[in-house]
């Protein structure tokens, strides 16, 4: 990690203040639930089919070759952070990118999303996935470099999928609603899960590590899928693995975002695999959500299409959700999962002055 990013610990469990003008991100401190001078926000997605200087860029350039390409990850990256100011970027990458590193024959096709050529299914299938090493990914250290260097005290945020929703790439063979075959998997053949399971958890560790060795100062893993599932099941056959990933990426000492889609029901399953901070979906009120992650730092949850109401409503429904943040020991404003790309960059702009003007008061 880079040293800015964490303050050193002193006798007795202090913190020091924070020594640099990174460390003392409004984003790092709330992550670390400390005091803010305003509360921070970025939006999932922020880069991407919602920005016309991105459509302009990746004219011509595949998705998954614009992520091996330094200048394009740097350039992608900081275009949300130019235009709307936020507390923190994202590395511009995929979660499936470290599988097609390592040699997994798939694509993501525009409109659809990641498709797997050979499905996952069987032990055999499983052993002949590789573990990801660094030189696997040289274009990943490359670029993050590029991008600490030029995003100066904005912290940039490194991330991965975890190995469920990694897993369900794998196993369906492209995106699915209901994940049918994976759970499946997950049912039937112990021994295939929790070898595929092991398998996406180092990959995905071993990912994170690369990000944060080249200077990221704070790590997401995406688990956009784990709310197909019940709390039992979640518990038993998943969390474990997404443990796995997180105590590995804590050594590192940045903190964890930990985030999926519809978990109103596993929140502070979430929180217990070992993250300091734990992403919201917009369909558990924010207050609520608090409530249920107990004591840890929570990141959202305005619900993303309300950039297509009328601007007031959507500025009146960002304070709700920033009076209901005042409660967690830190508050990372964000919306409850990433930006539509319909979405009229202006409203986000507008947003984010909104919640910098309205949390610094
Ligand atoms: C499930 C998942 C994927 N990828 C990701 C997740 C987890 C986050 C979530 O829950 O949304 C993570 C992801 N994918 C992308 C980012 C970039 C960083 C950012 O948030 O700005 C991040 C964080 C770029 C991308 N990843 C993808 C795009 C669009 C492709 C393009 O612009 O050509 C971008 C900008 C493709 C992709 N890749 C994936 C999907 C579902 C899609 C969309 C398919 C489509 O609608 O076209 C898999």
């Amino acid at each position: 990690m880079s040293d800015a990013a964490q303050s050193p610990p002193l006798a007795g469990g202090q913190v020091a203040p924070p020594s640099t003008p990174l460390a003392a991100s409004a984003f790092l401190r709330a992550a670390r639930g400390e005091p803010v001078p305003h509360t921070p926000v970025w939006f999932m997605r922020q880069a991407g089919r919602s920005l016309p200087e991105y459509l302009a860029i990746r004219e011509g350039v595949s998705m998954l070759d614009s992520c091996m390409r330094p200048d394009l990850v740097t350039e992608i990256t900081l275009q949300p952070v130019r235009r709307y100011a936020v507390d923190a970027a994202i590395f511009f990458s995929d979660i499936v990118l470290p599988l097609k590193a390592i040699g997994v024959d798939l694509d993501i096709v525009p409109g659809v999303g990641p498709v797997v050529a050979r499905p996952v299914r069987t032990l055999d299938d499983v052993a002949a996935i590789p573990d990801l090493t660094p030189e696997h990914v040289p274009y990943i250290t490359e670029s993050v470099r590029l991008l600490v260097a030029e995003l100066g005290a904005t912290p940039l945020i490194g991330f991965a999928g975890a190995p469920f929703t990694v897993a369900s790439y794998l196993v369906e063979g492209g995106p699915s609603k209901d994940h049918a075959r994976t759970k499946a998997l997950m049912f039937g053949a112990p021994g295939v899960w929790n070898a595929l399971l092991s398998k996406i958890a180092g990959i995905s560790a071993a990912y994170l590590g690369v990000q944060v060795e080249a200077g990221a100062s704070a790590v997401q893993l995406f688990d956009s899928w784990a709310g197909a599932l019940t709390r039992a099941d979640y518990e038993q056959h998943v969390l474990p693995f997404s443990r796995q990933v997180l105590e590995a990426v804590g050594r590192h000492g940045v903190p964890r975002i930990h985030f999926g889609v519809g978990t109103g029901e596993i929140l502070d399953l979430m929180g217990a695999a070992g993250a300091e901070v734990v992403g919201v979906d917009w369909r558990v009120p924010l207050a609520e959500g608090v409530r249920r992650v107990g004591g840890r730092c929570v990141q959202g949850n305005l619900d993303p299409t309300l950039v297509f109401a009328p601007t007031e409503v959507m500025l009146e429904r960002a304070d709700q959700v920033l009076a209901a943040g005042r409660a967690a020991p830190g508050h990372i404003f964000n919306l409850g999962h990433g930006v539509i790309p319909s979405t009229d960059p202006d409203q986000l702009k507008r947003l984010t002055d909104h919640v910098h003007e309205v949390s610094s008061r």
